[in-house]
């Protein structure tokens, strides 16, 4: 069994992970860590526990647990993680971390788009890996500390992935018209995700300065071999979870839809997460709550000649908890649908 602590458990991201693994054949979760709930007991809090679990909140010191442990999992706000972690706790416990410190592999983007000093240049640079399993798992399991995306990321990168080498695209006009549900926003208390400030009611944010847009530009720069730059706007929406991402991106040639669709379906030919949908069907988040999965649909508008790609995702499954589970699965060698083979609930 792999031994498993989770860090930051009282969040909305840990709670879903605590849940996942509890359902994993290969797992005994060992300890959860919360500041502000020390010896609560998990089901005083969470009472989807009850009759299911006696765990209690331990304090967060993680230069302990990594002794005890094999993995541990960081669901904490960002900028913590990079203060915490050192190279000895990584020879003893693997680390996936769900928050953003090292997603983005050049600091100074990091620092002026996070507005925040980063803790540890030498782990950024040495020691982990962008864990976007689709496209890092061959080099994933040759890391000790994996840098979980983000829930935007997540849904915009695989959306876009197969096409941006491509060169029938204008690489140039990129848009990400993306909508997330209140719980992206974590557990925490914050005037924007009262109900009646957020219910009945739909806004975009961080426009044009989203934290998410250059860990999404690093990653499709990388595909593309070139640097991309796009737009990428963020609205909330008052349902609880789920991510709906649709991109827009100008072709330079007179392409046929069948052409693109080979196109993804090659690339994620061996995905088990990603699905394509029939043509004219376009995703919806309620197909893809509480699973793992990411829907993919895609539209060619010949009257402008732009490819319009429609993704969603469940912002806390593989948007972050259901990805953490399928990066551990590869470190640990498992078949990486482990544990994650919940269909989505609905109605919900
Ligand atoms: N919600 C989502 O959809 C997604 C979240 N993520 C990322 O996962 C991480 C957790 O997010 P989420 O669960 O939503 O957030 P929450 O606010 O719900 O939970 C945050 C957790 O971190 C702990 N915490 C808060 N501040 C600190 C601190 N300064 N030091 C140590 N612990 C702290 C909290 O417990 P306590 O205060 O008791 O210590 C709590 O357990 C974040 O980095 C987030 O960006 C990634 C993808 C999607
Ligand atoms: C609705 C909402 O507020 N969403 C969050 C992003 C969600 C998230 O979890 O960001 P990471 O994946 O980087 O951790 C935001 O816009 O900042």
């Amino acid at each position: 069994m792999i031994k498993v602590a989770v860090v930051g458990a009282s969040g909305y991201a840990g709670q879903e992970l605590i849940r996942l693994l509890y359902q994993h054949p290969n797992v005994d979760i060992k300890v959860i860590t919360s500041r502000s709930n020390i010896n609560e007991r998990y089901d005083s809090m969470y009472g989807n526990y009850i009759k299911r679990s006696n765990l209690t909140f331990e304090v967060n010191d993680v230069d302990k647990i990594c002794k005890d442990v094999d993995i541990i999992f960081l669901a904490l706000p960002h900028g913590v993680a990079s203060n915490i972690v050192t190279k000895d706790i990584i020879s003893k416990a693997k680390i996936i971390d769900l928050g953003a410190d090292f997603r983005i592999s050049d600091l100074s983007i990091y620092e002026n788009w996070y507005n925040t000093k980063h803790g540890n240049e030498t782990l950024l640079k040495e020691d982990s890996i962008y864990g976007l399993c689709e496209l890092n798992r061959e080099n994933i399991g040759k890391y000790k500390l994996i840098a979980n995306p983000g829930c935007y990321t997540t849904c915009s990168i695989l959306s876009l992935a197969p096409i941006m080498d491509k060169s029938f695209i204008d690489k140039k006009s990129l848009i990400i018209d993306a909508k997330s549900g209140v719980t992206g926003a974590g557990r925490s208390l914050d005037i924007s995700t009262h109900f009646t400030e957020c219910n009945e009611s739909i806004k975009a944010y961080k426009v044009a300065s989203h934290r998410h847009t250059p860990e999404i530009e690093e990653q499709l720069s990388v595909i593309a071999g070139e640097d991309i730059h796009l737009i990428f706007t963020p609205h909330l929406v008052p349902m609880n979870r789920g991510i709906l991402a649709t991109c827009y991106i100008r072709l330079t040639e007179d392409i046929h839809i069948d052409d693109i669709y080979n196109i993804y379906r090659e690339f994620y030919k061996d995905d088990y997460f990603v699905r394509l949908l029939n043509k004219g069907i376009n995703p919806e988040t309620k197909w893809v709550k509480g699973s793992n999965y990411c829907d993919i649909g895609i539209n060619l508008d010949s009257r402008t000649n732009t490819l319009i790609v429609v993704g969603a995702i469940d912002n806390l499954i593989k948007g972050a908890a259901g990805q953490a589970v399928q990066n551990m699965n590869i470190l640990f060698g498992l078949d990486e649908t482990t544990g994650l083979e919940d269909i989505a609930i609905f109605p919900v």
